[in-house]
């Protein structure tokens, strides 16, 4: 079945309020039956509110800027006392309006688009527009926050599935705090209860960006406000922070000296004006300042929805309408982030479209593959500005057309970070935190042996290594070949040595080996019923079974996502009592391999209060889909940094320089401990949020199995059978653009041998080249903080460098500053082990 996911269409027109009462259909629910039955459409969308909203909005809280303007009169002549009475007398009426209004901020009925439950079901809401919750005029912002209670009262009181707020405005960047703090009240507005998600409509770049002017300062953006606006509370006192900003002269409106009305305290800060000057509160040009933090990774609109997300603790009914209104960023790297973005629509305006040579509307190349990546996160795509028609063939109904067509058929593309069978895609894997197996410790059911015998590579490689190495064990002479399968569990791996012997027309004897009881009787059964004298079954723990027969070829499969954490080191040392000294044992090695990622997803279902205490320090079995991996190629601006995906460590089977005891098992564990010490580079900014853990295991010859993304589809393609670890991170940690993210990682074990388990902990640092490094007071880094230094040194000047940069000073090497570090993670392995 090709994947259909639904399409919004925002109308030209509005309909009227209803006019009949209940139970006929309103206007709005006839013109919404209309557009599903009669268009490719499935859902509507369109603002909640009206012009009568915004009509008294205005009124209420701005303060007509001719008002103002007479104002200015009034208090410096005169003349018509009268009619500055009369003025005065009418503002005060509004005033007094207004602040009832305040008291209890709500819609009316004309002011409303939609009044009805009936009417909510198939309907995507619009906040309005022209409300500014970043708005430099305190007196507005706080404004506009009411007037959003009041439409998110309408919209919980409709059960409207969704909100969809105006984006946060670039030029006003310095009072997004402001915004997200709204957002965030807003989200706790009908307790546990509520319904209606709130999703911000987050433009996917800023154009002057992309061509490296940096983001929409003031004097490149179009101004989102239409006029000036000066809030109706402007004779409130003013904050602090309204001070500091009426003190920079360019804020104010139309160039009015600051508090220059009789009061003496207005905040009469124009958005226009504001728009055109660029320069926050600390006097820092906004452009400059931003520009320089992120040359080269294109990153203004997601950092703003990613200050929003932590303001609002990862609220899970915040989600994104990712706007494609803008050309989409250059670098694969900037766009990938969105796909581990809870990205629950898409808008896309006839605009964003082209004519193909035919004339109809298409989607560029590069649109096409991002949408298509983000079709696994079935988003609903809103497409507006379609009726006017601007491509020549196709009419109004080719866009939809067009859409389906493009996301009819989802791609694993892009994130390429999870193995993922179609089924379990289907059944809802995706994202879904699991506790890792543990073989050893627990009996496994059959409903989970038969999960892992669908997976046919797994098997036919399996089964590839065993014949190869029967082949040369017998062309070595071998004529009395003896195979252990050790773990045998229904007894898949020993059906696939039965078809390697076939293949090779040799002959041996083989052992199955298991030591779960229930799995045991599958063993017994299909050696009565299959097998016969050709297998001989054994029960017990390969780690403490006597031996009887020495084998050529030890065969065994106990590898865990991340390799070696279902055990399979420490078990296949007890099974080396069972080997012969050339004997071999399938698989030969496996490796491990982290990669830092970003998940909001991962991270709240991690972080959830409900979750028992150490759940965000205990790692899970993920099929990843809105993950995304934040490492780059390359080794990073000072070169240090190593690949994208890497290695941690490596088991390798037999070992023979262990020292052993007399029933021939290994003293201690303390040869299975491990750790590693790996640096990535972070070319586009983001919040970590934990690690993704892989594993390849070479298996016999050239033969082996891989969920590492970057080798997976070459070595075992389309195996399906392990989904990556996620090692979580408590905090996530932000690591801004080329930051070096260090990550230590150990593998310990218990004296006594009862148990392992993994701990982590991230470090970041940010590179700084030796001239930036001396303008930061680096150089003072490697000596202890000197009395008497210079206020507005560096904060991070007291960081220490790694050791490795102490031990590599003397290269032109750059420096680097400590900016973020996390706790240790399952410190002495309290929240998670694995039982031996
Ligand atoms: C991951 S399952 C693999 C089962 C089967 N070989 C397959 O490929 O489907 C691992 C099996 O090894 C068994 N096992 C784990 N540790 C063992 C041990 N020390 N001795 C014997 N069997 C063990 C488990 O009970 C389980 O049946």
């Amino acid at each position: 079945m090709p994947l259909r996911l639904p399409i919004a269409v925002v109308p030209r027109d509005i309909p009227k309020l209803p006019t009949k009462p209940h139970p006929a259909p309103s206007p709005l629910q006839a013109a919404i039956g209309e557009v599903i039955s009669e268009t490719d459409y499935d859902v509507v969308c369109l603002p909640l509110a009206n012009d009568r909203w915004r009509e008294r909005w205005d009124r209420l809280c701005l303060r007509p800027v001719d008002e103002e303007e007479d104002a200015m009169l009034d208090a410096y002549s005169s003349a018509d006392s009268q009619a500055a009475t009369e003025r005065s007398q009418a503002r005060a009426d509004v005033d007094r309006e207004a602040d009832l209004w305040r008291r209890e901020p709500s819609l009316r009925r004309d002011e409303c688009n939609i009044t009805r439950l009936e009417e909510s079901q198939a309907v995507i809401a619009l906040a309005s527009d022209w409300l500014e919750l970043d708005a430099p005029d305190e007196g507005i912002r706080f404004d506009s926050e009411l007037g959003l209670r009041a439409e998110m009262a309408q919209a919980l009181y409709l059960s409207l599935p969704v909100l969809v707020i105006p984006a946060p405005n670039l030029a006003n960047r310095a009072f997004l705090p402001s915004y997200a703090r709204a957002i965030s009240n807003i989200l706790q507005m009908g307790g546990q209860s509520a319904y209606t998600q709130i999703s911000i409509r987050i433009p996917v770049s800023d154009p002057l960006e992309i061509i490296g002017q940096g983001p929409a300062g003031a004097s490149n953006g179009e101004p989102r406000t239409h006029h000036r606006r000066v809030s109706s509370l402007s004779s409130r006192p003013s904050s602090m922070h309204q001070q500091q900003l009426n003190a920079l002269g360019p804020l104010s409106a139309g160039g009015q000296p600051s508090g220059g009305y009789s009061n003496g305290g207005s905040r009469n800060v124009s958005g226009a004006s504001a728009q055109t000057s660029g320069t926050h509160a600390s006097g820092v040009s906004s452009k400059s300042m931003t520009h320089s933090a992120i040359q080269g990774d294109p990153s203004s609109t997601w950092e703003m929805w990613d200050c929003i997300r932590a303001m609002c603790g990862y609220n899970p009914r915040l989600t994104i309408t990712l706007d494609l209104s803008n050309p989409l960023p250059p670098s694969v790297g900037a766009l990938s982030r969105w796909t581990s973005e809870p990205v629950k629509h898409i808008w896309l305006p006839a605009t964003a479209f082209i004519p193909n040579a035919k004339g109809f509307p298409v989607l560029s190349k590069a649109c096409q593959a991002f949408i298509r990546g983000m079709t696994k996160q079935a988003p609903t795509f809103i497409l507006s500005e379609c009726e006017k028609v601007r491509h020549p063939s196709g009419g109004a109904a080719a866009y939809p057309q067009y859409v389906r067509h493009i996301t009819s058929q989802p791609t694993t593309s892009g994130a390429n970070i999870s193995p993922q069978g179609p089924e379990e895609v289907a059944n809802g894997y995706g994202d879904f935190l699991q506790a890792p197996l543990q073989p050893l410790m627990d009996d496994l059911g059959s409903a989970t042996y038969d999960v892992f015998e669908r997976d046919p590579v797994k098997y036919r490689q399996y089964e590839e290594a065993i014949y190869l190495a029967i082949v040369e064990k017998a062309a070595e002479g071998n004529d009395d070949l003896v195979i252990v399968i050790a773990g045998a569990g229904r007894g898949p791996l020993v059906a696939c040595t039965l078809r390697a012997l076939a293949r090779a027309q040799l002959e041996a004897r083989v052992y199955a080996v298991e030591k779960n009881p229930s799995a045991f009787t599958t063993l017994e059964e299909r050696k009565a019923l299959e097998w016969g004298h050709h297998v001989e079954i054994v029960f017990g723990d390969m780690r403490t079974l006597p031996v009887t027969d020495l084998a050529d070829i030890l065969v065994s499969e106990l590898l865990g996502s991340f390799g070696d954490n279902e055990l399979s080191p420490e078990c296949i040392d007890g099974g080396m009592r069972f080997l012969k000294a050339d004997g071999v044992s399938i698989p030969t090695s496996y490796t491990a391999h982290i990669a830092p990622i970003s998940s909001s997803k991962l991270h709240h279902d991690v972080t959830q209060p409900s979750r028992a205490a150490g759940a965000a320090e205990t790692p899970y079995v993920v099929m990843m889909q809105q993950v995304n991996l934040l490492s780059g190629e390359g080794g990073g601006v000072s070169g240090r940094c190593g690949e994208r995906i890497q290695q941690c460590w490596q088991f390798e089977h037999p070992r023979r320089d262990l020292i052993l005891d007399y029933q021939g098992l290994p003293y201690t564990n303390s040869h299975n401990t491990r750790s590693a010490t790996l640096t990535f580079h972070i070319p586009h900014a983001s919040p970590c949020h934990g690690f993704a853990g892989y594993f390849e295991a070479h298996l016999y010859g050239n033969v082996g199995l891989s969920i590492h993304p970057d080798t997976a589809a070459r070595v075992s393609p389309e195996m399906f059978s392990w989904f990556p670890l996620f090692f979580p991170l408590k905090q996530p940690l932000y690591l801004p653009s080329g930051a070096e993210l260090e990550v230590n990682i150990w593998r310990l074990a218990d004296t006594r041998a009862r148990k392992v388990w993994y701990e982590w902990s991230a470090e970041a640092y940010l590179p700084v080249t030796s001239q930036a490094a001396t303008h930061l007071g680096t150089p003072r880094l490697r000596a202890p903080a000197t009395p008497g230094l210079s206020s507005d040194a560096s904060p991070t000047q007291d960081a220490p460098y790694s050791p490795r940069e102490v031990a590599a000073s003397s290269a032109p090497d750059p420096g680097r500053v400590k900016i973020g570090q996390t706790t240790l993670h399952n410190a002495g392995g309290v929240h998670y082990w694995v039982g031996l």
